[in-house]
């Protein structure tokens, strides 16, 4: 008789629920860590993707499946990016919410909290991480490593950057298709150099496209945060947004929301000129929590502008505050 596929699939799943993360207290197929599993033949194939503190689990992995009378032998292919603890993807709905600002903000709150923090721009549609973190068209260095040549990222006010940006010819819009697209971020993925990170932030280009699922696919990345404005349209997006992350199994860690009011200069009061409870409602609706509420804030803007994030310029600020409370939630998570 012919095994039942369906129910080997089910049994190495059930096993593999089992491997518990200790830091994350986590199974390893809800962290979304094991993906591609196939099973042909009495052979078990899958990926894991982890961090590279996480080589252990590959060892537990083959322990609870040596449990299985039928499987003759289980192959893993390891999906890290060499260096890096956790990778965490930044991602919005739709552009213009404050995606990329809240990525820096959030890169530069972790640093200051004394973290080692490297920042993939991978907003093949808009990439303006460098100039948000004061860097204009700079030469990327390729080096010479034991793996082959790899992008030497840039480091700027203590964070490591690599962006799709830097290698574009300024002011000329990035139309990168198709397989161009894959090859770009796929390298970027693979051969930077980052060293050492405790953290390496993602700015995924926005919406659910084929970059969005490439890099999400291809890359071991332990949970999402999405960035959205309080209006109706802009939460519908990050909706579909969420639907995309947890069907590739990525966990949603949470939702940013930006612009959420604008605080009186004379009184202190705060008015939510978009609507209010947007962020809220949709925490509620998609069992994420909401991480925070970041006020309008013209100096975010023209911090953006002038390389300068509010974060660190005035980290007393309101803004500056709630960046650092989401790092420290981040840190209370991750390490
Ligand atoms: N809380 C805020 N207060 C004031 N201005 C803000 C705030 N957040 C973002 N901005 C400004 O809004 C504009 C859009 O922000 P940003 O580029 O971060 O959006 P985005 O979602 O990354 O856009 P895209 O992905 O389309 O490039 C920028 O000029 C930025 O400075």
């Amino acid at each position: 008789m012919q095994p039942n596929p369906d129910s080997r699939q089910q049994e190495v799943v059930r096993l593999l629920k089992q491997v518990i993360e200790p830091t994350l207290k986590n199974d390893i197929v809800s962290l979304g860590m094991v993906r591609n599993l196939r099973i042909v033949n009495d052979y078990v194939y899958l990926r894991l993707y982890i961090g590279c503190h996480q080589h252990q689990l590959q060892a537990e992995i083959q322990s609870v499946l040596s449990s299985l009378s039928w499987c003759k032998k289980t192959y893993i292919q390891l999906c890290t990016i060499a260096g890096v603890k956790t990778t965490l993807a930044v991602s919005s709905g739709k552009g213009g919410v404050g995606k990329s600002t809240t990525t820096v903000n959030l890169a530069a709150a972790l640093r200051l909290q004394g973290a080692k923090v490297g920042l993939l721009d991978a907003d093949v549609y808009g990439p303006n991480v460098p100039q948000m973190l004061g860097l204009g068209q700079a030469d990327i260095q390729v080096i010479q490593t034991p793996t082959g040549e790899k992008f030497l990222p840039l480091e700027v006010q203590g964070i490591k950057l690599m962006s799709v940006g830097l290698l574009a010819e300024t002011n000329r819009p990035l139309a990168w298709r198709g397989p161009v697209l894959h090859k770009i971020i796929t390298q970027f993925l693979q051969d930077v150099e980052w060293g050492e990170l405790d953290y390496l932030l993602i700015d995924l280009p926005p919406g659910t496209g084929d970059a969005q699922i490439t890099i999400i696919q291809e890359s071991p990345i332990c949970g999402v945060i999405l960035v959205t404005t309080p209006q109706q349209v802009a939460i519908a997006d990050v909706r579909r947004n969420i639907y995309m992350f947890r069907q590739v199994g990525v966990p949603v860690l949470g939702i940013i929301e930006n612009m959420s009011y604008l605080i009186c200069g004379e009184c202190g009061s705060r008015t939510p000129i978009f609507g209010s409870g947007g962020g809220e409602q949709l925490a509620g609706e998609l069992q994420a929590p909401l991480l925070g509420q970041i006020p309008i804030d013209p100096r975010i803007s023209s911090g953006g502008d002038t390389g300068s994030p509010i974060t660190v310029s005035d980290s007393t600020s309101v803004a500056g505050k709630v960046f650092l409370q989401i790092a420290s939630a981040i840190g209370a998570t991750f390490t």
